[in-house]
């Protein structure tokens, strides 16, 4: 296949990418697609500028050619091709045909054409790099502008979140079960897991972003966004998990589809694929979340920064990776078309290799070993060790020494085919570690790709991808949209076709879109066949193949495939810079942004339903804490009119039934009376037990206050279940016949009541006499009284307690009268003074009054059984009333039943001032949880403006006009 002098330009079938690259090697009429190039290899491989309006080249009506691609062939186009363009850069974006024109950088349709054009191709070119350096800084400019937003958003949303801890779309989990999730989800859920898993939050719609599909697929992946959304309503979701902030430990929000498009803040628990992962993502806690969306935004943000810092690097960095022994450092070596770096069939490069152009360090070829831990300097030597080249085939084992041994190299190639001396662009070429070789080195080759423009990966023929090549270029689709892969070592194998679609079989499952564009992303190289010089001994004589006697080069090392990809990188690097430099933060901060407006969108509807809920519950609570506090006025009102009038009915009960015991004590006693010589006894007998029934009576008042308090506290019960919904604690220990069991008022000590012998004589004696001594008078008044008063007549100002004394009195002279009434023999004796003579009268006075003394005498005797207990139960009467036995034991029942009730009164009081604070506690926890929420949905609706105004403004930066692949 080498060698054949074909024209390699004027191929204009269609193809499928590299695909029909293969099929091409054995179709002499596709050869234009992997036949040999004609062109010298010092001179041909500067890109003829074709022109772009003539359809004879092969242009579609778009202008565009199967053949304008890298490497493959073309018409050339006039040598006086005018411009005709206006370099500013909103026409240059515009101007597509000068796009295509640029893009024509390919191999010329013949050696004479070449040199024709030569002169006039180098001015073009030089303009071209004009227009896109200009392009190139404008975008440059958007984007950091960009950068800066996000990262202003992204901190704005950590403090939000670290203050109000965001509410994080939560998927739903689909079990056997589980039919809530739609069907047509299913796919796409796994798929997008386990690319989670590999990619940590890509997926390929990443790479549609910068190709141009990107507008369709954002747009239509973002109106299917809302709708889900809307088709939520109002943030219950449809399984059923209502949002209630309340709940603080369930799942806050269940938005199926949310978390599946979010790519940058997918939050992955590397729990494998799948359920079990975001099972255990739903039943964190929310602080939990919004712990790992803070870690989150902190990587996100370290991610900003270094890409800030790589736009505004002007130089290009590309990383050579891939896995152990697959040819990266000879690919490298291929490149740069000199032994550089070591080749071993054995591990060799663990330290990576940055190669840089020499004359950044003063044009002298060295290598500089930075040490572990130290910044690499160069104008400060104590970062690193300066070594010679050839001391890198032991410099790359001392991966514990150093951290990158930086290659300063002269590639003495003109510009215009040189990678690192280009003339536009520094480029550095980082040769990594295998990526299988360790862990360590895997972490470090992956955390390195945050600083790297392009991705070169190269892949072992023989091997195809492993499961770490899977993960590394699913972890690089998160930010890049184009990789490079090189399947090395193609020499190797025999069935290259099958090898072919084998690989592209995978690339196709890897990334659909590098698939797509397979031609120009994937190669089939064997980099050992490209001719290099040897690097070490600095003797090469210059960058092109006829070289045999250096390093390990071969003559024939016309490498069709090794052309076109290099001429791809190229083109990429240097003129599609854009692409290559700026594509990736373009892409990162779309899936930011979109990712920002997904949490906003969900946020928004969440705070929007939280608010109201608040609101709602607040509604709900005013009146009822109105109610509340119009229920304790008027509830604990009543239970104090109740306990007062309890123990004022008791008050009077008790003094109304003690006055009456002490009116009936004359009558109750039934102590029986033996003789005069026991006389003493029998007033004692009658004392006690005229005390024991005043004592009996206290009792039975303490009876009835004991019933009359118990149904008052039944009643304060009922209030505290009606209003407070439980009884007051009080009655939980309440028992009545604890009440009135101190204290009592012990009558038998207070009372003295002593006997004396007074007791013993009737009360009417003293009367008798004067009886004796004014017979008539005294008798005939006497006589006219005692008919007069009756005990019906006396009883009623009795009733009356403060007339006791009076009453006591008065039954004395009742009680004198109505003896001498009855006693028959003195009214016999009275009769028959009317008949004698006052004379005789004189002289029988003194024997009268003997027998009157007699009689009078044996009167009192007689009368004892009558006279003691009416004596006794006066002296006991009237002693009772000095000391206030009966107030005192009015007012000592009433306190005992008001201490009693004041207990559960309090418990309603306090059982009220609990309700009312507590109520006043949720209408301000409720207020403020409602205003936060407000302030939230205002924040997220700002942050959804913000971030999706940002992405209008990096989706009108059009890295696209000088970088069609086509
Ligand atoms: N046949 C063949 N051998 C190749 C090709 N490229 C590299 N090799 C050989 O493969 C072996 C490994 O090459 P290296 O370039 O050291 O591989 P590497 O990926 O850099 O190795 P590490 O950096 O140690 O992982 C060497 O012996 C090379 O000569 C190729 O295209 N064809």
């Amino acid at each position: 296949m080498s060698g054949t002098s074909g024209d390699c330009g004027s191929g204009s079938g269609s193809d499928s990418g590299a695909s029909s690259s293969s099929s091409s090697s054995s179709n002499s009429s596709n050869s234009s697609v992997t036949g040999p190039q004609v062109y010298d290899k010092g001179k041909a491989k500067a890109p003829e500028i074709r022109r772009n309006d003539s359809n004879e080249d092969g242009l579609d009506t778009n202008g565009h050619s199967e053949n304008n691609r890298p490497g493959l062939g073309s018409d050339g186009v006039d040598s006086n091709i005018d411009f005709g363009f206006d370099l500013r850069p909103d026409v240059i974006s515009s101007n597509r045909s000068l796009s295509a024109a640029a893009g024509s950088s390919s191999s010329g349709s013949g050696s004479s054409s070449f040199h024709r054009r030569a002169p006039s191709i180098n001015t073009q070119r030089q303009a071209f790099t004009q227009i896109n350096q200009l392009q190139y800084n404008q975008n440059r400019l958007v984007l950091a502008g960009a950068i800066q937003q996000a990262t202003d958003l992204l901190n704005d949303l950590q403090q939000m979140n670290r203050v109000w801890p965001i509410y994080y779309p939560r998927e739903a989990v689909e079990g056997p079960s589980s039919e809530s999730a739609s069907t047509n989800t299913n796919d796409s859920a796994s798929s997008t897991a386990n690319m989670t898993v590999l990619n940590g939050g890509a997926n390929s719609s990443t790479n549609g972003t910068v190709n141009g599909s990107s507008d369709n697929s954002t747009s239509s992946q973002k109106d299917s966004k809302h709708q889900e959304i809307s088709e939520n309503g109002t943030g219950r979701s449809q399984n059923g998990n209502s949002i209630n902030s309340s709940d603080n430990q369930g799942p806050r929000l269940v938005v199926p589809s949310a978390s599946r498009q979010l790519q940058v803040f997918k939050l992955d628990l590397k729990l494998g694929s799948g359920s079990g992962s975001q099972e255990l993502l739903n039943s964190l806690e929310k602080n939990s979340v919004a712990s790992l969306l803070d870690a989150k935004i902190v990587q996100t943000l370290k991610h900003l920064a270094s890409l800030r810092e790589r736009i505004n690097d002007t130089a290009s960095k590309v990383l050579v990776t891939g896995d152990l022994n697959s040819g990266k450092s000879t690919f490298c070596n291929a490149l740069l078309r000199r032994r550089i770096l070591p080749e071993d069939q054995q591990p060799c490069t663990n330290v990576f290799c940055e190669v840089r152009d020499c004359r950044e360090n003063d044009g002298l070829e060295q290598v500089h070993a930075v040490l572990i831990d130290r910044e690499y300097d160069r104008n400060d030597e104590a970062t690193y060790e300066i070594h010679g080249l050839d001391s890198l085939d032991d410099l790359v084992y001392e991966f514990q020494k150093y951290s990158i041994l930086k290659v300063y190299v002269d590639e003495k190639r003109p510009p215009h085919e040189s990678l690192l001396r280009n003339g536009v662009v520094d480029i550095s070429l980082i040769d990594a570690p295998g990526l299988n070789m360790s862990s360590f080195q895997t972490t470090r080759v992956f955390s390195r790709q945050e600083e790297i423009d392009l991705v070169v990966f190269v892949v072992s023929a023989e091997n195809h991808f492993t499961l770490s090549a899977n993960e590394f270029i699913s972890s690089v689709a998160n930010e890049k949209s184009f990789i490079f892969i090189v399947v090395n070592q193609f020499d190797k194998i025999k069935d290259r076709s099958r090898c072919m679609n084998r690989i592209l079989g995978q690339v196709e499952k890897l990334s659909p879109q590098t698939h797509k564009d397979a031609r120009d992303f994937v190669h089939f190289v064997s980099s050992r066949d490209v001719g290099t010089s040897s690097g070490g001994g600095g003797g090469d004589d210059g960058p092109d193949g006829d070289d045999g006697d250096g390093g390990n080069g071969r003559d024939d090392d016309l490498s069709p495939d090794f052309d076109r990809l290099e001429e791809s990188l190229r083109n990429f690097v240097l003129e599609k810079r854009s692409l290559s430099k700026l594509a990736p933060a373009k892409t990162y901060l779309n899936n930011i942004l979109q990712d920002i407006e997904i949490l906003s969108e969900v946020n928004i509807k969440f705070t929007k339903s939280e608010r109201d809920l608040r609101l709602h519950e607040l509604d709900d609570m005013t009146p009822k804490f109105e109610h509340a506090l119009s229920d304790s006025v008027k509830v604990t009102e009543k239970i104090d009119k109740d306990i007062e009038h309890c123990a004022e009915k008791l008050y009077e009960h008790t003094k109304k039934e003690l006055n009456r015991v002490l009116m009936q004590t004359g009558q109750l006693p039934s102590v029986s009376y033996t003789s005069i010589f026991d006389a003493y006894n029998y007033a004692n007998s009658i004392r006690a037990a005229i005390i024991q029934r005043i004592q009996d009576a206290v009792y039975d008042c303490e009876v009835h206050a004991r019933k009359e308090t118990a149904i008052v506290v039944n009643s304060i019960k009922s209030l505290g279940i009606l209003h407070l919904g439980e009884q007051p604690a009080f009655l939980k220990i309440f028992k009545e016949d604890a009440m009135f069991t101190k204290g009592r008022h012990n009558l038998a000590r207070s009372i003295q009541a002593e006997l004396s012998v007074s007791d013993f004589i009737t009360a009417a004696a003293p009367t008798w006499v004067s009886v004796i001594t004014n017979p008539f008078n005294s008798l005939l008044t006497l006589g006219e009284k005692s008919k007069e008063l009756t005990l019906s007549e006396i009883s009623e100002p009795i009733s009356q307690v403060g007339t006791v004394n009076n009453a006591l009195t008065v039954a004395s002279v009742i009680g004198g009268g109505q003896m001498i009434l009855q006693s028959k023999w003195l009214n016999h004796a009275l009769n028959a003074v009317r008949w004698v003579d006052f004379q005789l009268l004189k002289r029988l006075l003194v024997p009268a009054l003997v027998v009157g003394s007699v009689c009078g005498v044996a009167y009192v005797i007689s009368e004892v059984p009558n006279s003691v207990p009416r004596n006794v139960s006066r002296k006991i009467a009237r002693e009772v009333v000095s000391l206030g036995y009966v107030e005192a034991n009015a007012k000592r029942i009433a306190k005992e039943s008001r201490k009693v009730l004041k207990y559960p009164s309090q418990d309603v009081r306090t059982g009220f001032q609990r309700l009312i604070e507590n109520t006043a506690h949720q209408r301000e926890a409720c207020e403020k949880s409602a205003k936060e929420a407000q302030a939230g949905y205002e924040y997220f609706v700002k942050l959804h403006t913000d971030a999706a105004h940002q992405r209008a403004l990096i989706d009108q930066c059009n890295l696209e006009t000088h970088l069609e692949v086509d």
